[in-house]
């Protein structure tokens, strides 16, 4: 388990990463490090690497201080944004690259590369020239080549960034069930709380240089820290509320008190929306108007005006604007705010 205690981390006199104290890799496999774009994710993995000395604190492994271990002999495996492969190696020259520096036989490195490529499902692909390869083949060989000497552990920074949309969905999940077949205790940075709730058995929040938040994603978003947490993780509108009786009241309706909070006090408390919390169904007799309404695959996302206050809301039946609607929310899609 890495360890790290009071880090800080500065360039120059200015401090990027404050008194960061966090644990990774007990008993959740992948944690991912979610934070906005400058708030110092990547200075935090990179100095977990050892390619950024740390100011203050420890970081440790297993109880052991990593301070006067250098980057090569830390034993984790560092994928970047765009997999920095050797570009005149082929594939498999790549995959092995850490395997002849730990002194493995030819042949055994050729067993471990094509384990590994069979992993990563790109089988047969270890004579390709790297400048052959799509960029989601060309990240799925940097994983490979971080993987193949059995790192204790896999520091990720934005391997999907440089990806289109839909490729990266498909490459977050294969990505995360890579390295949980491989049982290595995996960081991924990322900005990305989509991406972090599909890949992380557990997330972490990063705002300014400080970790804000440690939870199951499902966790996070149900009790976010704080309103600001709650915005980042993508809700669309923070609102009042009131806990009594086993339920939650809003101006848009309440709900029964779940498991997901079950640790709300009674009394007023802010609650979180997002685009999706609110299910609207046609209803002539409801105060509530369509402002806007916008077709996705299926589905209906509108601005509702309720009494003047307009809010996000989803439709599964064509609607129009204009039209009266009553709002129902969804259990599972509102947060309530800690704090
Ligand atoms: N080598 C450097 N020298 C000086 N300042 C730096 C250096 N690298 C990063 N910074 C600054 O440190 C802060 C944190 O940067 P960092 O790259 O760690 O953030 P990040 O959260 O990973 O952002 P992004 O998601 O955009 O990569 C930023 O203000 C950045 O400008």
């Amino acid at each position: 388990m890495l360890t790290l205690t009071d880090v800080s981390i500065r360039y120059g006199a200015r401090e990027v990463v404050h008194d960061v104290d966090w644990e990774v890799g007990g008993s959740s496999l992948v944690t991912a490090l979610l934070g906005p774009s400058g708030c110092g994710k990547s200075t935090l993995l990179r100095a977990i690497a050892g390619l950024e000395p740390v100011a203050a604190g420890t970081l440790a492994y297993d109880g052991a201080d990593l301070a006067r271990v250098p980057v090569h002999r830390r034993d984790f495996g560092v994928v970047f944004q765009d997999g920095q492969l050797f570009a005149g190696r082929s594939v498999g020259q790549n995959v092995a690259y850490g395997l002849a520096r730990r002194g493995m036989g030819r042949r055994a490195a050729r067993e471990r590369v094509d384990e590994l490529l069979d992993l990563v499902q790109l089988p047969g692909f270890a004579d390709r020239r790297v400048g052959e390869l799509s960029g989601g083949q060309a990240q799925r060989v940097a994983l490979a080549r971080a993987l193949a000497p059995r790192p204790r552990l896999m520091l990720l920074d934005e391997p999907l960034a440089a990806l289109d949309r839909r490729l990266r969905d498909d490459l977050a999940v294969a990505i995360a069930d890579i390295v949980r077949a491989s049982r290595t205790p995996t960081v991924v940075v990322t900005h990305d709380h989509g991406e972090a709730a599909l890949m992380a058995d557990v997330v972490s929040v990063m705002r300014e240089g400080t970790i804000v938040d440690t939870a199951p994603p499902q966790r996070l978003w149900r009790r976010p820290a704080d309103e600001w947490t709650a915005s980042f993780l993508g809700a669309s509108d923070i609102v009042d509320g009131e806990v009594s009786g086993g339920r939650l009241t809003t101006g848009f309706g309440d709900i029964a008190i779940d498991d997901g909070l079950s640790d709300v006090p009674a009394g007023p408390c802010r609650v979180a929306l997002r685009p999706d919390s609110l299910r609207a169904d046609p209803d002539p007799g409801s105060e509530a108007t369509v402002v806007r309404a916008a077709p996705l695959i299926g589905s209906w996302r509108l601005v509702v005006d309720v009494a003047g206050r307009w809010v996000d809301a989803i439709a599964d039946r064509p609607v129009r604007e204009g039209d009266r609607v009553s709002l129902t929310p969804m259990p599972e899609r509102i947060g309530v705010v800690r704090a």
